[in-house]
């Protein structure tokens, strides 16, 4: 399983140095099989050691330059990142990150030859109309992106369901990740409101590899018993 925390705009680079210090002590006994990712926010990143990795929640598809209030490729160079976050709802609906824009920053961090976890998601009104209606949206969210990167691992948000509290139910995770599945090879992650109540019940689906976790990761114990639960 893989186990990804999106800390968003939460935590400071003292706070993730604590935190990961606790995270690393508390799954030491992990399975070595499973993978946990860490996504800080950018004034975090830095060189921790742990058995971990490290990966930007954004960044601009350039090396540097006159892109105020981005980071580039130095910027994570200088930290050895090699893992992005790209597309994620908040980033489509809250900065208007277009299609175009999560292709052209996918496409870039491609030739990077960066490991891509990609987010894809449907608002509520698209769920209330269906299984049918929900496959459509999510493949659209496909268009210019190369499903067939080695380095690719999809994650699949509900929008309605992040930091709601209100999880897709099992059968919504079951039906849209055998659809999934029948799209693309890669791992699949499912996030929105995975917490240590639901996650046995949903890792155990078939088709879900992972969880992208955002609230319930924000706490090292509290992550880290969703990890060896
Ligand atoms: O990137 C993480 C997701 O947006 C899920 O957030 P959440 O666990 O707070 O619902």
């Amino acid at each position: 399983m893989i186990f990804a925390a999106n800390f968003k705009t939460n935590h400071t680079r003292s706070s993730t140095k604590l935190y990961l210090d606790a995270l690393s002590q508390k799954i030491a006994a992990k399975k070595s099989e499973d993978q946990v990712y860490i996504f800080p926010p950018a004034t975090a990143l830095d060189h921790y050691k742990g058995d971990f990795t490290l990966g930007a929640q954004n960044a601009y598809p350039t090396q540097n330059g006159a892109f105020t209030g981005e980071i580039g490729l130095d910027q994570l160079e200088e930290f050895d990142i090699k893992t992005i976050l790209i597309g994620h709802s908040e980033r489509r609906e809250l900065m208007g990150e277009s299609q175009e824009k999560v292709a052209e920053k996918f496409d870039f961090f491609k030739a990077q030859g960066f490991e891509i976890i990609y987010c894809i998601g449907e608002p509520l009104e698209v769920r209330e109309q269906g299984d049918e209606s929900v496959n459509i949206y999510l493949l659209e969210q496909f268009e210019g992106i190369d499903t067939a990167y080695e380095k690719l691992i999809i994650a699949y948000e509900p929008i309605w369901a992040i930091g709601t509290g209100r999880s897709a139910t099992m059968e919504e995770i079951v039906s849209t990740h055998k659809a999934l599945r029948k799209a693309v090879a890669c791992p699949l992650l499912y996030g929105g409101s995975a917490n240590p109540d639901n996650i046995k019940e949903i890792a155990a689906i078939e088709n879900v590899d992972g969880v992208l976790v955002g609230s319930a990761s924000l706490d090292a114990e509290k992550f880290a018993s969703m990890i060896l639960s």
